[in-house]
């Protein structure tokens, strides 16, 4: 990394658009950009206030490249920190590489993938976690993770963690001090305060881990898996939700083979709903590994979506609970298949919600349109008796084709989502490296309190504090190294 050098990149995004903006930052960045714009006042750039603007044409010997806007940030009064030249240029691809090549030739360099931000890291302008939510910031599509990332952009989280860490070093400091006049047998740090510290640490951290499980769904949308046997809708469901036509529907058993993923936002909360190939017994290699996938994304689902057709049902008739479990006849062209279908789809319920016991299930019953209304009472009957013994399911009717039930569905699902935290404006931590470090830090901080328990010596206590100091201070970046920070700031785009 070398970071005394000036960066340039495109901070808008590739591509053309109405406007472009590159992004020059470094100790040079003022001396190489004054020379290329003239101003329309004629005022030199280098001469200029920071935080003003000036209208002017970017020049390469005697050829205009363009009419642009430049902005200029003299460091440390910028977002990196370094003096920052900002040029807002016609957003044709051909401008912004003329502009961004002629900067190169005149001793910038491309800018890495993050490094603007890194070096607002670098520079003390943010920590390390209000870095991180940057790049969530960025990459927030819906209100939840919107706020949560703006939210520890601003410091809420880093605040948190820095009151907790500068109290525990007030006490490492006394404690360390006893050491020095060990003879003297003298308590610099008293402990009755020292416990209710201690105490007060462990409740907030296992406050923040457990926000974790909600953050984390929160963040990356709460994954919904639909499934159900072959041509039940499953796909026209999908469609319905996202309101576009992503997957193939057909009336041919089987269409679906791989699973189809996409996010919508649902009361400001993302869901990422995954269709899955219908489960039935196959011969075909390929629908096997599709159906195998299914039950792995049932296992990495946070609701499970057991869609019906209607046309299927409508039999009241019903096999009792105690045959639950004998394997039932596959459903044949008799005439009887309706009941043994019925029977079948109860067996399968309950292969699901025994393998994944904890799961919400909610029985959907998909093409409610094609049913007469007499059919529609008896098929509330059957619902009763197919959900019974299947613990946290709940059942609902819809037509995927007309779009009836579809908002219910939706409203059902915001019921799944625990969003207490996010209403309370509490601190969620939405970041698994956030998350491990929480989890150490907490170990450390409970053998501080088995210290305390058994009355430990100073000296023993100082070393498991400095390592739940040292859990702190990675969150925040106090503790870092070259190949984290490379890792963090890898995964931003280029330009931010
Ligand atoms: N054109 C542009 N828009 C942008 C950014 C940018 O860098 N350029 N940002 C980049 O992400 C965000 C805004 N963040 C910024 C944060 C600090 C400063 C800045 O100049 N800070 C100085 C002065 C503060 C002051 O005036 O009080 C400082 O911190 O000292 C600028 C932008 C979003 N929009
Ligand atoms: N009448 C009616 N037909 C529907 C409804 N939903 C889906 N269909 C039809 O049912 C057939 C199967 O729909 P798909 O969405 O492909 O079913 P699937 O469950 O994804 O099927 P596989 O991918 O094969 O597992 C298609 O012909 C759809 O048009 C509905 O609500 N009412
Ligand atoms: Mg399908």
């Amino acid at each position: 990394m070398i970071l005394n050098d000036t960066i340039v990149a495109l901070a808008t995004p590739s591509g053309s658009g109405a406007i472009a903006v590159i992004r020059v930052s470094g100790p040079e960045a003022i001396n190489i950009v004054s020379p290329l714009f003239v101003a329309k006042s004629k005022k030199e750039l280098k001469k200029q206030p920071t935080h003003t603007l000036h209208l002017g044409n970017i020049i390469d010997g005697a050829r205009i490249i363009d009419e642009v806007l430049v902005s200029i940030f003299h460091g440390p009064k910028s977002y990196t920190g370094e003096h920052t030249i900002e040029i807002s240029c016609h957003g044709s691809q051909y401008i912004q590489q003329e502009i961004i090549q002629l900067l190169i030739r005149n001793g910038s360099r491309s800018a890495e993938a993050g490094e603007f931000t890194l070096r607002a890291f670098l520079n003390g302008k943010m920590d390390l976690s209000q870095a991180e939510a940057v790049a969530d910031l960025i990459s927030s599509e819906n209100s939840a993770s919107h706020q949560m990332a703006m939210q520890q952009m601003r410091g809420g989280f880093s605040n948190e963690i820095q009151k907790l860490r500068q109290e525990l070093l007030n006490f490492a400091s006394l404690i360390e001090l006893e050491l020095d006049f060990a003879e003297e047998d003298v308590e610099f740090a008293n402990r009755d305060e020292f416990q209710n510290l201690v105490t007060r640490i462990q409740q907030v951290l296992k406050k923040l881990i457990d926000s974790f499980a909600v953050g984390n769904v929160l963040k990356n949308g709460i994954p919904v898996a639909i499934v159900g046997e072959p041509n039940v809708g499953k796909s026209t469901l999908l469609n319905a939700l996202l309101n576009e036509e992503r997957a193939i529907v057909s009336e041919i058993a089987g269409t679906t083979r791989d699973t189809i993923e996409d996010e919508i936002s649902i009361g400001g909360i993302g869901f990422r709903f995954i269709d899955t190939a219908g489960i039935r017994e196959t011969q075909d290699i390929i629908e096997g590994l599709g159906i195998k996938k299914t039950f792995e994304k049932i296992s990495q689902s946070q609701v499970v979506i057991y869609l019906l057709s209607a046309d299927k049902l409508g039999h009241a008739e019903l096999v009792s609970a105690s045959q639950e479990s004998e394997t039932p006849k596959s459903p044949d062209a008799s005439g009887q298949g309706d009941v043994a279908f019925t029977k079948n789809i109860q067996v399968e319920l309950r292969k699901i919600h025994n393998q994944f016991p904890q799961k919400p299930l909610l029985i959907i019953v998909n093409k409610v349109d094609t049913l007469e209304p007499k059919e529609l009472e008896n098929l509330q009957q059957e619902l009763e008796v197919i959900s019974r013994g299947v613990e946290k399911s709940q059942y609902l009717l819809l037509s995927a084709k007309t779009g009836m039930g579809v908002e219910e569905l939706q409203q059902k699902l915001l019921q799944f989502v625990n969003t207490g935290e996010l209403r309370n404006n509490n601190t969620i931590v939405t970041n698994s490296r956030h998350y491990n470090a929480l989890l150490s830090a907490l170990e450390e901080i409970n053998k501080v309190q088995q210290g305390l328990n058994d009355n430990l010596s100073g000296d023993l206590m100082a070393i498991d504090i400095r390592q739940a100091l040292y859990h702190f201070g990675e969150i925040t970046g106090e503790i870092t190294n070259d190949d984290l920070l490379g890792n963090i700031f890898a995964n931003f785009c280029i330009g931010k």
